[in-house]
């Protein structure tokens, strides 16, 4: 799958070991990121994955600050982005199942570095269930 992922100073470790799994399982992973521990802002770094979910030239979207709120809101301001904040694999899972989420937040400051690629594994691997979810997904757009 095509991956675009995102994350301020507080997820630059995080972003590391997840794009480290994601590549070992062959996926295609776009990084959008700071790649050191400098002070930036978390909005800098998630519209660009936001922007790739939008257009589609990606198919799924990680960003990673250190509640997951900053950069989960900035995401979620894009048309078709559905950003979910999770922090544990439940969390994940239902994201996919019911929301039909194309893009995961994670707070790198409340959760380890190995719950975090947990989540992005259920993430990626579990399917949009439909049904009663599909209708309510579509009540999320206001235009
Ligand atoms: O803004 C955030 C959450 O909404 C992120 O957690 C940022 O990583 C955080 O605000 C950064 O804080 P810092 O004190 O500037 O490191």
């Amino acid at each position: 799958m095509k991956i675009a992922i995102g994350n301020d100073h507080a997820g630059t470790s995080y972003k590391q070991k997840i794009v480290a799994y994601l590549e070992a399982e062959g996926h295609n992973v776009t990084n959008y990121g700071t790649d050191d521990d400098g002070s930036v802002d978390y909005p800098d770094f998630g519209h660009p994955v936001a922007t790739q979910v939008e257009n589609g030239t990606a198919d799924f979207g990680i960003v990673i600050c250190g509640s997951g709120n900053g950069i989960a809101m900035s995401v979620n301001k894009h048309q078709g982005v559905r950003g979910a904040l999770c922090w544990i694999k439940e969390i994940a899972v239902l994201a996919r199942e019911h929301n039909n989420a194309n893009v995961i937040a994670i707070p790198a400051r409340y959760t380890s570095e190995n719950q975090a690629v947990d989540m992005v594994k259920a993430f990626l691997n579990t399917e949009f269930e439909g049904g009663r979810h599909q209708r309510r997904v579509d009540k999320i757009a206001c235009s």
